[in-house]
C-alpha cells in the first residue's frame, strides 16, 4: 500500500471534519429526542401518537448513525476537473448543506466501483482509505490514465484493499462489503428494480453480499415504493440468517423481513424432518393441483338425502339442493371459507322453504329470520351440512390428506401408489419444511371470513390519506432521505401501537411485498417458489443462487425450468465469475471434482493464492477420526493466532454428533465455544470459515446430497482446506500428487 504522510495528514483532517459532522448530528438528534420524550403523556390521542411517531423517526435515526460509525468514509475520487468526493457509508453534508460525503450507493458514487482506466468517467484517480477507529491507517492509490495498461486479466478493483478484507480472520458474521465491491458485482447491485433478476455464481462470489448490499441499494434508491410494504429477504436456515444479521444494519437499513420457508408462516413451526424422498415428492408443482382437489373433495353431495325433525317438522337435506347449492357457491370463486358462506345461506333458504311449507300460516319476515336461525342452529342440520362443506383450516386441510389413505388416493392421481405410501404419516406429525408450501396453498384456497378486517382496512385507508398529507407537510424542508411521507403517515396512525413495516409483515400470512431477495435460491421447490411468488405479485426478485450446489432433491438443476413456469420471460440473468473466498488451490480442486462428477459449474476465478491452502491426509480407517479431530484443534490455534478466525470440521451428517462430542471433550472449556464448528455439508451451505477439516470425502459423495454437497464442503474455507481420507478419493480431489503428503 502506498502511504505518504502528508497524504495520510490531509486524509486524517477530512476524516475528522467528517466524524465531527457525524458526531454534531447525533448530538441534535439525541437532544430531539429528548425533547419529543420530555414532552409528556398529555394531549389528545391524535398528539400522543405524532409524539411517538417523532420518536420512533429520531430513535431510528440515532441508531442509524451510530451503525455508520465504523469505516464512515472508504474512498476517494479525484476528477479531471480537479474535483475530489469522498465516499462513504452515509450521505453529509455541512452546514451550508454542501456534500462533504457521498453515500456509497448514490449515481455520484457509481464511479468508485465501475471506473476504469479504459472507461474512466473522468475519474483520474480512486483512493481506497484504510482506517482504523477514526484514524487513517493507510491508502490505496489508482492512477486511471488512458494507457489502459491495466485492462487485461483479472482486474480487480482496490485490490490492496480487497485483499486485505479477504484474508482477514472471519469472526462467524458476516461484514459489509461497501469499502471494495467489484465493477461486476456494482452492475447487479445497481440494476433496475423491474422484473426478476436471476444472479448465478459459484461458491465464494460474494452472491449472498451482492444481494445484502442490492437490498440496501434498492431501500436507498426506491424508499417511497419499497419502505411501505417492505422487503423480503428468505435465506436456506436460521444459522444463515444469524450470520447474515449484521449486514443490512451495518448498512443502515433495518427494514427487511428477513425468514427461512420453514418459518415463514405466522404460527407454524416446521422442525419435523423426513427423507429426502418425500420432500421432493412434496415439492412438486402437481401439488398445486392435489391441495386444490382436496378442498374441493370437502365440497361433496351426500350418498342419501338426510331427514333432520325440526320443532315437530321432517324437513330433508336433498342431495338435489345440496348440489344446486355447491355448484352456486362455486360460481363465486371466492375461496372454499368464505363460498361456504352462500352455500350456507342458500341451503338454509331450501330448508325454510320446506319448513314454511308445513305450517298452516303465512310467516312475516321477522319470523323468517327467527326460523333461519332456528334452523341454522339445529345440531343435524348443521352436521350434514358441514358433511357437504366443511369449514377447514389450513392445518386440518393437510394433516387429513397426508394421514389417510382414501383423501391422498382421491386427490393425488398423478403419483404412484408408491409414492403416496411413502408421504403417509400419523395425525398430529410435526410439520416440515416442505410441509409449509402446501399449508400455504391450502390457505390460499380456503381463505379467511375476512369481511369485518376488509371493512376495518377501508376505514384505515380513508384515515390515512389525511395522516399522510399532514406527513407531507411535516416532511417539508425538514430535508429528506430518512424516512418518507407514507412511512412518517403511518407512523402517525392512532389505531393501536406503532408497528413497523416488518412488524407488521411479520404477523400477517398474505401480506404482500415490494420486493422479494431469495438467497441460496437453488434449493427451493416448485411448491416454495408458488408461495414465494404470490408474496411478491410485482415479481420484482433478486434471485441468488448456484444450480452446482444443489442438494435438495426438490431443488433446481436448471434456472430455466424452474423458474420460466412462474415468471415467463420476466427474468433475467446474470453471472458472478471470480471467487473472492476460497484459495486458487482449493478452488481448483473443488472445480475438478465437480467437473469429474458432472455438476453443472462454470469455470471460476480464484481473487487469492494462499501457501499451503490444500493438504491432504491419508490415513488408516482406525486414525481416521482422531486426526480429523487432532487437525482442527491444530488449526483453531493457528487461525487464532492472530485474534479471529473460525474452523469447521464437516462429515455426514450421522457422524456429527460423535466428531463434536469428541472435539468438545478435546478442547475443554479454554476456547470460546463457537470456535470449531462441527457440521454436515447441507448445515455449511452459504458459511464460511478461515479453516475447514473434511473427513472422508468419498461417504460425503455418497451421502443424499453427492457431489453437490461436497462441492459445497470444499468451497468453505477462506484459507486451508484440510483433507482425511481412507478410502480413496472422489476423481479430482487431487491433481496428480500435487499438494499430497
Ligand atoms: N467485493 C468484495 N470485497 C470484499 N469481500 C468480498 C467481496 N465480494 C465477496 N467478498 C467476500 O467473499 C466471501 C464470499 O461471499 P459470499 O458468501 O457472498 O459468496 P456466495 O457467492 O454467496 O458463496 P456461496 O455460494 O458459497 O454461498 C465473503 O466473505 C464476502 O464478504
Amino acid at each position: 500500500m502506498t502511504e505518504q504522510p502528508t497524504e495520510t495528514r490531509v486524509e486524517q483532517d477530512t476524516l475528522d471534519v467528517l466524524y465531527a459532522r457525524l458526531d454534531e448530528l447525533r448530538r441534535v438528534t439525541r437532544a430531539r429526542l429528548a425533547e419529543v420524550r420530555r414532552s409528556g403523556p398529555s394531549g389528545s390521542p391524535q398528539n400522543r401518537s405524532e409524539r411517538d411517531a417523532f420518536a420512533t423517526l429520531y430513535e431510528d435515526r440515532a441508531a442509524l448513525l451510530d451503525a455508520v460509525e465504523d469505516r464512515l468514509c472508504f474512498g476517494r475520487l479525484d476528477f479531471d476537473d480537479e474535483t475530489t468526493r469522498y465516499i462513504g457509508r452515509i450521505g453529509l453534508t455541512d452546514e451550508q448543506h454542501s456534500s462533504i460525503l457521498t453515500d456509497w450507493r448514490a449515481p455520484a458514487a457509481q464511479a468508485f466501483y465501475r471506473a476504469t482506466a479504459a472507461q474512466r468517467d473522468g475519474v483520474l484517480r480512486r483512493r481506497h482509505l484504510v482506517t482504523t477507529g477514526r484514524r487513517v491507517t493507510g491508502m490505496e492509490d489508482e492512477i486511471l490514465d488512458l494507457s489502459g495498461e491495466n485492462t487485461s486479466g483479472l482486474a480487480l478493483s482496490g485490490e490492496g484493499a480487497l485483499l486485505a478484507a479477504l484474508s482477514a480472520g472471519r469472526t462467524g458474521r458476516m461484514g459489509d462489503i461497501v469499502a471494495t465491491i467489484q465493477a461486476e458485482q456494482d452492475t447487479i447491485i445497481r440494476s433496475e428494480l423491474q422484473g426478476a433478476l436471476v444472479v448465478q455464481g459459484g461458491p465464494g462470489t460474494g452472491k449472498t453480499a451482492v444481494a445484502l448490499h442490492r437490498a440496501a441499494y434498492l431501500l436507498y434508491a426506491h424508499r417511497r415504493l419499497l419502505e411501505r410494504s417492505g422487503v423480503l429477504l428468505v435465506g436456506p436456515s436460521q444459522s444463515f440468517l444469524r450470520y447474515i444479521d449484521q449486514v443490512l444494519p451495518s448498512l443502515g437499513e433495518t427494514g427487511v423481513v428477513s425468514t427461512t420457508i420453514a418459518d415463514i408462516l405466522p404460527g407454524i413451526e416446521a422442525r419435523g424432518t423426513e427423507s429426502p424422498r418425500v420432500a421432493e415428492i412434496k415439492g412438486r408443482s402437481v401439488f398445486g393441483a392435489i391441495v386444490r382437489r382436496a378442498v374441493s373433495a370437502r365440497q361433496r353431495v351426500p350418498a342419501q338425502d338426510v331427514r333432520v325433525r325440526v320443532d315437530g317438522n321432517d324437513l330433508v337435506v336433498r342431495r338435489r339442493d345440496v348440489r344446486d347449492a355447491i355448484a352456486k357457491a362455486r360460481r363465486g370463486h371466492k375461496p372454499h371459507n368464505l363460498a361456504r358462506v352462500t352455500f350456507v345461506r342458500e341451503m338454509l333458504n331450501r330448508l325454510a322453504a320446506q319448513y314454511v311449507e308445513h305450517l298452516s300460516y303465512s310467516v312475516e319476515s321477522e319470523d323468517r329470520a327467527e326460523i333461519l336461525e332456528e334452523l341454522r342452529s339445529t345440531r343435524e342440520i348443521r352436521i350434514a351440512l358441514n358433511l357437504a362443506w366443511m369449514p377447514l383450516s389450513p392445518q386440518k386441510l393437510v394433516e387429513d390428506l397426508l394421514a389417510k389413505p382414501h383423501r391422498l388416493a382421491e386427490a393425488a392421481p398423478e403419483l404412484s401408489e408408491a409414492e403416496r405410501a411413502a408421504l403417509l404419516r400419523a395425525p398430529g406429525a410435526p410439520w416440515t419444511e416442505a410441509d409449509v408450501p402446501l399449508l400455504d396453498e391450502a390457505a390460499e384456497l380456503l381463505g379467511e371470513d375476512d369481511q369485518v378486517a376488509r371493512a376495518q382496512a377501508r376505514q384505515d385507508a380513508e384515515q390515512r390519506e389525511e395522516r399522510l398529507e399532514y406527513a407531507r407537510q411535516v416532511l417539508e424542508g425538514a430535508g429528506g432521505g430518512m424516512v418518507s411521507a407514507e412511512a412518517l403517515a403511518d407512523r402517525f396512525a392512532t389505531s393501536g401501537p406503532y408497528l413497523t413495516t416488518a412488524e407488521r409483515a411479520e404477523k400477517d400470512r398474505s401480506w404482500t411485498f415490494a420486493h422479494l431477495v431469495v438467497d441460496e435460491a437453488q434449493e427451493l421447490s416448485a411448491m416454495a417458489w408458488r408461495m414465494l411468488v404470490r408474496r411478491c405479485p410485482t415479481r420484482s426478485m433478486t434471485i441468488v443462487g448456484d444450480v452446482a450446489q444443489t442438494s435438495s432433491a426438490a431443488g433446481a438443476r436448471s434456472w430455466g425450468a424452474m423458474l420460466t413456469p412462474l415468471l415467463r420471460d420476466s427474468w433475467r440473468l446474470s453471472e458472478l465469475t471470480v471467487n473472492y473466498r476460497t484459495p486458487e488451490a482449493i478452488a481448483s480442486a473443488a472445480q475438478r471434482m465437480a467437473v469429474a462428477a458432472g455438476l453443472p459449474v462454470s469455470t471460476l476465478t480464484s481473487a487469492r493464492e494462499v501457501p499451503a491452502a490444500l493438504t491432504v491426509h491419508a490415513v488408516s480407517p482406525e486414525d481416521l477420526r482422531d486426526r480429523t479431530v487432532g487437525l482442527a484443534l491444530e488449526l483453531l490455534r493457528e487461525v487464532r493466532s492472530d485474534g479471529a478466525g473460525q474452523v469447521a470440521v464437516v462429515v455426514r451428517a450421522e457422524d456429527v454428533a460423535d466428531v463434536a462430542a469428541r472435539v468438545q471433550a478435546e478442547r475443554g472449556a479454554t476456547d470460546s465455544p463457537d470456535a470449531v464448528l462441527v457440521a454436515s455439508p447441507s448445515q455449511v451451505k452459504g458459511l464460511e470459515f478461515d479453516a475447514v477439516v473434511l473427513e472422508e470425502p468419498a461417504a460425503v459423495l455418497e451421502g443424499p446430497g453427492g457431489a453437490s454437497d461436497l462441492y459445497v464442503a470444499m468451497t468453505r474455507p477462506t484459507r486451508y482446506l484440510h483433507v482425511t481420507h481412507s478410502r480413496d478419493l472422489p476423481a479430482g480431489v487431487l491433481d496428480g500428487d500435487r499438494d499430497a503428503r
